[in-house]
């Protein structure tokens, strides 16, 4: 799969969105991709997955164990997983910190890859791989369905990524007055807080 092709699934799946988002960073953007969009259809999820493993295998080679941050990364993680032949498994937010919890464990000697549906600053890529140094495993690196940050993303461990964009990404004091004139709206789920 190209990486053109790779961004027609998320075209024609309506997830391209353009407004006023603010990203799970804190950085406000004119675009969000809408990677549910992509999600909610298994099988455009089972061709951009299928991709993303086979890139894995050829950076990473085998791979036993498959971790992605919640809540994107669940289904990407577990569909790449699958074309892996690896276990897929998650953290989530414990009072807003990311932990293996439901009695997940990585194997001693397992060979372990990240898995991220979106990468913008490599924020939650980082405090998820920060969340998993206590735990035993070799941690190979990290894949992700796009990159946004155009490479700049520093995770600390080697990243692959099907699709590589230069997203613009403002600070909340230095918005463009165009974005500064939308409603700003965030579609993420850290900071989410049940009533
Ligand atoms: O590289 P970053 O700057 O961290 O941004 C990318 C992260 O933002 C989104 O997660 P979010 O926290 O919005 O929640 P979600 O996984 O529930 O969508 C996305 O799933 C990545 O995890
Ligand atoms: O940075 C983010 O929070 C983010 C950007 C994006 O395009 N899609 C997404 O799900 N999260
Ligand atoms: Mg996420």
């Amino acid at each position: 799969m190209t990486p053109n092709d790779v961004l027609e699934e998320f075209r024609s799946a309506g997830a391209l969105l353009e407004g006023h988002f603010i990203l799970s960073s804190g950085l406000h953007s004119p675009v969000f991709l809408q990677k549910m969009f992509v999600f909610q259809d298994p099988a455009r999820t089972e061709r951009v997955c299928r991709a993303l493993a086979e890139k894995i295998r050829d950076a990473f080679g085998p791979v036993d164990y498959v971790v992605s941050p919640a809540v994107g990364g669940i289904v990407p993680g577990y569909e790449t997983a699958r074309h892996l032949g690896a276990k897929a498994i998650f953290v989530e937010r414990e009072n807003g910190v990311f932990a293996l919890r439901r009695g997940f464990t990585i194997p001693e000697g397992a060979r372990v890859v990240m898995v991220e549906d979106i990468v913008t600053t490599g924020l939650s890529s980082r405090e998820c791989l920060a969340s998993l140094q206590e735990h035993p495993g070799t941690m190979l690196g990290a894949a992700c369905l796009i990159d946004r940050s155009g490479g700049k993303a520093d995770l600390g461990v080697p990243l692959v990524s099907l699709v590589q964009l230069d997203i613009p990404a403002y600070a909340p004091d230095q918005l463009p007055p165009e974005l500064a004139a939308l409603p700003a709206v965030k579609p993420g789920s850290r900071s989410l807080k049940s009533k």
